[in-house]
Formats: C-alpha cells, structure tokens, sequence
C-alpha cells in the first residue's frame, strides 16, 4: 500500500515510470509525473485522474526539477518519496575502425547528462521537499528510489556511454544515503535487466525474442509492473538503504 504518500516520479510519461505513476495511484498515493514536455505526460495525467498532475520537466533543468517540487507541495502538500526512472541510451562503439570514427563526445555527455546528471539533480533538490516531512517513529522522512540498469555491471559492445551513466548512479547510492542518514532519508537503486517498455520495443521482434531467450528465469522481459512493484517494496521496508537491487530474473549479458 502506498496510502497516503506522495511520489515524484520522472521519466513516467513512458515505460518503467509510468508504471510507477500508475501504482502509486492504484495504491492509494498522489503522483506528480515528471517528462519532457514532448511526451504523453499531460494525456497520462488526465487518465490518472485528481491524484495526479503532469509538470513538463527536463530533468537536467535545476528550474525545471525546482518547478516541479513547487506544484508537488502546492498541490498535495509534501513528498514522500522522489523516483528516477528518466533515462535514454545509445548504442555506439568506441571506435569504429571500418569508418575509422571515434564514438562522438556529444553522445556521450548527453547520455551522462540526463542519465547521470539528471538522477543527481532530482536528488539534490527533492531531498530538500521531503526534509520538511515530520519524521516517523523510526526517524524515517521518506525515500529515494533510482534507476541504474545490470549494463552498470555488465555494459555490451556500443555500451561505453550508457554503462558509464548507470555505473555512477551504482556509484553514488551509498554516499548519498550516508550524507542523507542523519535526516533519516533512505535511497535504493534498482538495476533493471530487460523489460519490456517503449525502449526495448523499438527492436525488432527477433531481437527481442533472442534476449528473452537470454534471461535463465524466467526466460521474458519483465513486466513495468513488476517494477512498479519493486520501487513500492523499496519504500516500504524501512531497512533497504545504501543499496543496489539487481531486478533481472539472474541475467547477465553476454558481450
Ligand atoms: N527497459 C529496460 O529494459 C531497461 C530500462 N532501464 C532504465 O529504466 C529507465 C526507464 O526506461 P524505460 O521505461 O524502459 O524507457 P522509456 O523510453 O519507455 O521511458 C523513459 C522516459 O524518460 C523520459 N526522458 C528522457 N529524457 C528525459 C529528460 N531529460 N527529462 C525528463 N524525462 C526524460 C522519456 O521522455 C521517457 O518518457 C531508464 O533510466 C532506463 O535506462 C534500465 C535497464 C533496462
Ligand atoms: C536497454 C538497454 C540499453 C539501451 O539503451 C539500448 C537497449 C538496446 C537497444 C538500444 C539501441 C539503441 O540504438 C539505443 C540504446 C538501446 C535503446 C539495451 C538493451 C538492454 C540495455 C539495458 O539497460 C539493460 O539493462
């Protein structure tokens, strides 16, 4: 149950975090749903119904993230709990020695930038908003959950760049609970394997099928719920801090 509680969740106008979007809502909370402005975030909103408002946000924009904590407590009143599911990747060598081209440093800055930077600055500023909650009778004031990816762990060929974003959101999850213990805010990354959202669906069929085939059990994508489900368990247990949850039906991907 997440009755009462109030979510931030980027990148929910799509994929993983709309699911989130959905089952705070389905659960009882309020949801603020943070995507670019291009995205079906506002449609999404509106299905959602009055526990739910859509704030066009680039999470790279400090006045974008500020922007959206304001309508987050002028309209429901606090935050319990900041989600980053924001995050786009690209798939390029770091060398390609047939056109002799080097992977372009444009690409990498901007998967680092949104992936990385992006998660960073919704935590610096959301930590702030629910800093304010009143503490429970464990000292708890609420959470953060992130998004990394198992290419942190195990990046493929033309990974370099999306490896490296994911591999510094692993990075900074113990620092960060550590400097946010003393306020009794926890932060989890989930690292997902392969699931089955927008992004993935972009490849072909085949593709898709051969890296279901991958995963030893059970052998499909996952399920957006199933990660929905897995963000509500990562704020309800009071002792998930500091830590990276591998949620991938024990994958690890082949080079
Ligand atoms: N689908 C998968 O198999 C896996 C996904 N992930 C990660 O999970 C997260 C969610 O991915 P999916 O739901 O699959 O992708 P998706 O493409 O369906 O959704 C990502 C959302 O992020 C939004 N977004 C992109 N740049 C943004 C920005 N600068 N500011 C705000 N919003 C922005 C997009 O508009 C989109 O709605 C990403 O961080 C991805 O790297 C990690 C491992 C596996
Ligand atoms: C999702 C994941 C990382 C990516 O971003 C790529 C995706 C495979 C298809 C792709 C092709 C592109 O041109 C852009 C990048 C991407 C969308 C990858 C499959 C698994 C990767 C992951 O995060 C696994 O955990």
């Amino acid at each position: 149950m997440l009755k009462g509680l109030v979510g931030l969740v980027t990148g929910s106008a799509s994929g993983l975090g709309r699911a989130t979007a959905e089952r705070f809502v389905k659960e009882g909370g309020k949801v603020v749903i943070c995507d670019l402005p291009t995205s079906k975030g506002s449609e999404f909103a509106s299905q959602l119904g009055e526990n739910a408002v859509f704030v066009p946000t680039d999470v790279t924009s400090e006045k974008d993230v500020s922007e959206a904590l304001n309508i987050c407590k002028d309209k429901f009143g606090r935050l319990d709990a900041a989600v980053n599911c924001a995050g786009i990747g690209v798939a390029f060598k770091t060398y390609n020695f047939n056109k002799s081209l080097p992977h372009k440093l444009d690409d990498f800055t901007k998967v680092l930038m949104v992936n990385t930077v992006g998660t960073f600055n919704v935590i610096r500023l959301a930590v702030g908003v629910i800093g304010q909650n009143e503490p429970n009778e464990d000292g708890q004031r609420g959470v953060v959950v992130n998004t990394a990816s198992v290419a942190a762990y195990d990046g493929q060929i033309g990974q370099a760049a999306y490896s490296a974003s994911k591999g510094a959101i692993v990075g900074m999850t113990l620092p960060i609970a550590r400097d946010l213990a003393s306020q009794g805010i926890r932060i989890v990354t989930i690292a997902p394997g392969l699931f089955d959202t927008p992004l993935l669906q972009s490849l072909p069929e085949k593709v898709r099928h051969f890296l279901a085939k991958t995963i030893p059990f059970p052998s499909r994508l996952g399920k957006p719920e199933e990660y929905a489900q897995m963000v509500e368990c990562c704020i309800r247990n009071p002792l998930l801090n500091g830590e990276v949850i591998r949620l991938d039906g024990a994958l690890r991907m082949m080079a």
